[in-house]
């Protein structure tokens, strides 16, 4: 056997030393055996050096995929319950580390942050240069280089100029609900995680390109709504956004990217040529939604300095940055600058919209919270006063907590891609240089030493001070992350959330519809969504109209 497996390397590495008088049934044999050899080799290369961490066995090829896409992020619970705090899981080919204690998530994201300071790039980003240039992905001394420069752009000082602009796009959205509460019962359903959805791109489409995309306007008909380039731009970005599986359901280069990641790119190149396959229509849209990006930054950057300095958006405010010194023109080019944009986009619309939705889903089924919550935004004073950043902060305790526990009830995102950059030990396992190290707040979530009774929606469990509160290990809810590595956008979401609930509770009540499921079904992409949206009934409080 062993001297068929080393004729077989030598076959495939020098071919011409094979005596020339070998038959050729030997040859086929060999090559063969080698060829099997070298499959398995590939396949089992990535977990060997993780053979120790416990996991459930795994399908040859396909790993647990099939296991993700059948029960969704709810195995990574079930497994940690069965493997311990620390366990192995397959994507495909390549194996996790996934972490699911509080204590072990502060020792990756905090103590060995400098071990495990990148992210792993996931097959479906690989092929998209717009997707890997934004902080999300960007790696070493240009992620911390990048995020120090744009940090500033999400202190409260500049979030607090923003909520005129949010106000504006919730006012829109109210507008959608007014007529849906004015409707006969029989149409004053409500899609409420679209109209959130459109709502977070709208607010995005202003924060972060200055451009109005006006999806909240097409939905209330009050205005013409966006305009043709607009439109095409934002159904650009959720093709591409919706494209991005991590099951087995992507498109084949993105599937041979989980199974066997050296084929990946040779299969999208040349995929992208045969149309009307996904990958062609995903590098087609990917092109044009970068071209389209560029075209906006090369259309900011002609317009000079002097008019972006009138301009709040976060696309002016990098330009301006990058023009104050040769460093920063070398650093952001105008694809970084482009990446770091559309990524608000990514990272803030889905994720801010989701935890939206849940939260009014939630309340919608709690009477007794919707109470406390109705108290609480009618003792904030007149129907159109508008609460500034800091009335958010300070005058909404019991809003605070009700976002805190949607959120930990349905976490948007429930795991966190690291890599190690160096050999680390965490947990009593020692992890190679390159481990995907994954954190599962979605699990932390639902552990009852930490959240007793975590089926059960009680807001309350946040109040600060509580007994609950304070016996809880400090990083059991981390679902903006946590470290250098944390979200920057954790204010900019819970501000446009607040804003918007304080809107709607002064005005509508609202009840999940019997067109609705129960309970929602979850889909798991890059984050959480809901799989047939949250469908409510709207309304009116009373003797309470909506003021324009
Ligand atoms: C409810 C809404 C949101 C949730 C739950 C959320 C969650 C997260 C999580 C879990 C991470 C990874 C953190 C880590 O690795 O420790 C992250 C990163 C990030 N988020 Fe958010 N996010 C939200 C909204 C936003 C918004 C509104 C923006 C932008 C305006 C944003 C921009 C980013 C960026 C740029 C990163 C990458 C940071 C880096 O690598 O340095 N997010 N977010």
């Amino acid at each position: 056997m062993e001297s068929l497996v080393a004729a077989a390397a030598a076959t495939v590495r020098e071919p011409w030393l094979l005596p020339c008088c070998a038959s050729s049934s030997t040859l086929l044999a060999s090559c063969f055996v080698g060829g099997a050899v070298m499959l398995l080799v590939y396949f089992y290369a990535p977990s060997w050096g993780l053979r120790r961490v416990p996991g459930p066995p795994a399908i040859p090829v396909v790993g647990h995929l099939p296991l993700l896409a059948a029960h969704g992020p709810d195995v990574f619970g079930v497994l940690a319950k069965k493997y311990g705090p620390i366990f192995r899981f397959h994507l495909g080919r390549q194996p996790l580390v996934i972490v699911a204690e509080a204590e072990l998530c502060k020792e990756v994201g905090i103590r060995q942050f400098k071990s495990i300071a990148n992210r792993s790039l996931p097959a479906p980003i690989a092929g998209s240069p717009l997707h890997q240039k934004g902080l999300f992905f960007t790696r070493d001394a240009r992620w911390s280089a990048m995020r120090n420069t744009i940090i500033s752009l999400y202190q409260p000082s500049h979030l607090a100029g923003l909520i005129p602009t949010m106000q504006s796009c919730v006012v829109r959205a109210g507008e959608v609900i007014e007529e849906a509460a004015s409707a006969a019962s029989e149409h004053s359903n409500v899609d409420f995680s679209d109209l959130s959805l459109k709502l977070a791109t709208d607010v995005i489409g202003q924060a972060a390109f200055g451009v109005d995309f006006g999806l909240t306007a097409a939905a209330a008909a009050t205005h013409t709504g966006a305009d043709d380039e607009a439109a095409e731009f934002i159904r650009e970005h959720v093709h591409s956004t919706t494209s991005l599986k991590m099951d087995l359901s992507g498109s084949l280069s993105i599937v041979l990217g989980l199974i066997a990641p050296a084929l990946q790119e040779p299969a999208r190149r040349l995929l992208s040529r045969v149309p009307a396959t996904a990958d062609w229509r995903i590098v087609r849209t990917n092109e044009r939604l970068r071209a389209r990006v560029e075209a906006i930054v090369a259309r900011r950057e002609r317009a000079g300095r002097e008019a972006r300095r009138e301009r709040r958006d976060f696309l002016s405010a990098v330009l301006n940055a990058r023009d104050g010194s040769d460093n920063m023109r070398t650093l952001l080019t105008p694809d970084y600058v482009g990446a770091l944009t559309y990524e608000h986009l990514l990272a803030g619309s889905a994720t801010t919209a989701f935890t939206l939705s849940s939260a009014v889903y939630l309340v919608a089924g709690h009477r007794e919270v919707e109470a406390k919550l109705l108290d609480e935004v009618d003792r904030f004073g007149p129907l159109d006063a508008v609460p500034t950043a800091d009335d958010l902060d300070h005058k909404f305790p019991y809003l605070d907590q009700v976002i805190k526990e949607a959120m930990r009830f349905y976490t948007v995102s429930p795991l966190i891609a690291r890599e190690t950059s160096e050999q680390v030990e965490i947990g009593g396992y020692t992890l190679p240089k390159g481990t995907w190290v994954w954190l599962a707040p979605g699990v932390l979530a639902r552990d009852a030493a930490q959240f007793p009774e975590p089926g059960e929606f009680r807001p309350e469990r946040f109040e600060a001070g509580c007994e609950e509160e304070r016996r809880r290990h400090a990083y059991a809810h981390v679902p903006f992350g946590l470290g250098p590595r944390a979200c920057p956008g954790r204010r900019f979401a819970l501000q446009e959330a607040k804003l918007a609930m304080v809107h709607l509770y002064r005005r509508f009540v609202f009840r999940r519809s019997p067109r609705m499921e129960s309970p929602p079904e979850l889909q798991f992409g890059m984050v959480l969504s809901f799989r047939r949206g949250v469908k409510l009934t709207a309304r009116h409080r009373l003797g309470r109209q909506i003021t324009r």
